[in-house]
């Protein structure tokens, strides 16, 4: 019985999942930062690592940067002024007389000394609050600029290798700049302090300097050589970081919540999930000896330089060579320039760490803007009349194959045209070439006889009305997932027309707030709608355009019949205006088309009218008969 049992157990314990798939990173800089990180490098660099900042800071808020600038020279200055009194001040309460006459010859260059601290900390504290004006409105312009770049490439870039892993390289340039300007500030300001101070400390005696600054090279030296570790182990992780911040959104949003759940997805999706997050920790884990290793030498090295400063400082008492009070002065212009210098070599090394970092968004950003479409000033304007292809091929980046493999046809203003075939026959593609979207690699593409190559791809677009198979659901209001990406007219009659186009008034007029209700479950107050409703929301967007050439991917695969017969009979209704392209595997819907094309393997193999194609012993008449057959 037992044993029976624990069979059947046995029997029905899943094996271990296999673990996600090596992933490395592939993209490609023209220049590995990497390969040069090093501290004559920082130093030769920070120059035009601030300048650049400061020029990102200008475009954000010139008046905060001119604060900013103002306040440092103002601390600057302060701090020269205190270490001055202080000295001034040491003398009398280190000389002779009573107490009381030492306190009151120090009085005047006390005051100074109280008066240049609290306006040290005045202008730090307005210095901070003009940071703070500018790195929210720089990180927010940073971040849209990644973010319009990316919705403006050329949609073949997705398909390049490497691209999204350069792309989440690049959102790290954005997350970083929260911390670029405090940092650059951190630095100016601890750079200002050191250089004052340290000119004090020169006055007052000129050994001390060179033994200041050795015993604080070891931790600038340590500093750059972490940020190296730290850029390293970023590096390596890209990839696996990129593919893990995917898998977090596939597996927690609602919209896949229930696959996740009926089909037991949640053991292995955790588990792949801790599989890759263990993996970069391996990384990072892997790298802390050596960041131990860095910081101990840095401190032993810093530590005897220090030792011999204080030293040296002894020596010059004890044998006389420089007075008590200019040696107390000393100790505090000592304590100051080390504080200083440790707060420019940490700020130094975040503000250069920082730098490799936008470095890798800038190239992003350079690489995605030079890929927007720059097709030639020509514009298409409507009615748009004709579309021809030419012997077009299109070959996706990593493929062997074209997935459009010299098509020729020709389309016109009032006609439907219906493609079908099997599944990664090219019907998706060849819409995408339609449209411009991709551009072929051999043929050309006319919309009223002028190539798409030499046309501003806006004005195409602007007369495109698309239904993709796979459609956005908007975390927007029912009036914007109708009419985004259209300009609105005042009233909302037209978008009541889109709504009644596709059969949806009854179930908008029964939201909580009509056209008003935000279409998200997730977020707070939203409502959601089933998938054939989204499916409607997606066609009346394409309807609202009242486009010159409507493209229809599967518009109805998720609807009921009723809907699906309403949106045909729609699409017949409006077709005299313009060019119709219905891309389907259910066969008698390309009934309504004028001309039918087959596709198979980015070829057409068959076309012509559906009766001609039924009777034709062909695969369009296979796929028919196979598809009735139940
Ligand atoms: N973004 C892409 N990157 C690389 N290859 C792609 C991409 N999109 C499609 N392909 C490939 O191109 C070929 C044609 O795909 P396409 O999506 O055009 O087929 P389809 O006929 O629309 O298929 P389906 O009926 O399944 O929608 C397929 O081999 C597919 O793997």
């Amino acid at each position: 019985m037992t044993s029976a049992a624990s069979r059947e157990e046995r029997d029905i314990t899943p094996p271990p999942p296999p673990p996600p798939a090596e992933i490395t990173y592939s993209g490609q800089y023209s220049v590995n930062p990497l390969a040069e990180v090093s501290f004559r490098r920082m130093c030769g660099q920070l120059p035009a690592v601030l300048n650049r900042i400061a020029r990102l800071a200008w475009r954000t808020d010139r008046r905060a940067v001119q604060l900013l600038l103002v306040c440092q020279a103002v601390a600057g200055i302060s701090a020269a002024v205190l270490l001055t009194a202080t000295a001034r001040a040491m003398k009398p309460v280190l000389g002779d007389g009573s107490a009381d006459d030492r306190l009151q010859g120090a009085v005047p260059a006390l005051l100074v000394v109280t008066l240049a601290a609290a306006l040290g900390r005045g202008t730090a504290a307005v210095a901070a609050y003009a940071e703070r004006r500018i790195t929210p409105r720089l990180t927010t312009e940073t971040d849209s600029s990644l973010v319009e770049v990316v919705c403006r490439v050329e949609a073949s870039a997705y398909a390049e290798e490497g691209f999204s892993d350069r792309h989440e390289a690049a959102e790290m340039g954005v997350m970083r700049s929260h911390v670029m300007v405090a940092d650059a500030q951190r630095f100016l300001s601890a750079l200002i302090r050191m250089v004052t101070a340290g000119g004090v400390l020169s006055v007052l005696n000129p050994l001390m300097l060179p033994l200041l600054l050795l015993a604080v090279l070891p931790a600038g030296v340590g500093a750059v050589l972490t940020a190296r570790v730290d850029y390293e182990i970023h590096y390596a992780n890209v990839a696996d970081r990129n593919v893990r911040g995917m898998m977090r959104w596939w597996a927690t949003t609602s919209k896949y919540g229930d696959e996740v759940r009926a089909n037991s997805m949640a053991d292995y999706l955790v588990f792949w999930y801790r599989a890759l997050s263990d993996r970069c920790d391996r990384r990072t884990l892997a790298a802390a000896p050596r960041t131990l290793r860095i910081a101990l030498l840095s401190a032993l090295a810093g530590g005897v330089f220090l030792v011999a400063t204080w030293s040296a400082l002894a020596w010059l008492v004890v044998s006389g060579r420089i007075e008590l009070a200019v040696a107390a002065t000393a100790v505090i212009a000592v304590q100051t320039v080390l504080a200083a210098l440790s707060q420019v070599v940490v700020n130094g090394a975040a503000v250069f760490h920082t730098s490799l970092y936008l470095s890798d968004m800038q190239s992003f950003l350079d690489d995605a803007a030079a890929r927007t479409p720059r097709r030639g000033p020509r514009k298409h304007s409507a009615p748009t009349e004709e579309i021809r292809l030419e012997e077009v091929v299109y070959q996706y980046p990593g493929k062997d194959k074209p997935a459009v493999d010299g098509v020729s046809l020709t389309l016109k203003r009032g006609r439907i045209l219906a493609i079908v075939g099997a599944n990664g026959s090219g019907k998706s593609t060849l819409t995408r070439l339609l449209t411009g979207i991709y551009l072929p690699d051999k043929g050309r593409v006319t919309w009223n006889g002028t190539d798409l190559a030499e046309v501003d791809p806006a004005t195409v677009w602007a007369n495109t009305g698309l239904v993709p198979q796979i459609f956005a659901q908007w975390p927007l209001r029912v009036r914007e997932n109708i009419t985004l990406g259209q300009p609105r007219t005042h009233d909302d009659v037209p978008v009541w027309a889109a709504v009644d186009a596709v059969g949806l008034r009854e179930a908008v007029e029964d939201l909580p707030a009509g056209l008003d209700t935000l279409l998200s479950r997730d977020v707070f107050g939203g409502t959601e709608l089933s998938g054939g409703q989204w499916q409607r929301i997606a066609c009346s967007r394409a309807l609202y355009r009242r486009p010159g050439l409507l493209i229809l991917d599967e518009p109805t695969s998720q609807m009921d019949p009723r809907g699906e017969h309403q949106i045909f009979e729609q699409i017949k209704a409006i077709a005299a205006d313009r060019i119709t392209i219905v891309v389907t595997h259910r066969l008698e819907n390309t009934r309504i088309a004028d001309h039918i094309v087959v596709m198979e393997h980015g070829r057409i193999t068959e076309q012509g009218r559906y009766d001609d194609l039924v009777h034709g012993g062909g695969t369009f008449a296979e796929l028919l008969e196979l598809s009735q057959d139940r």
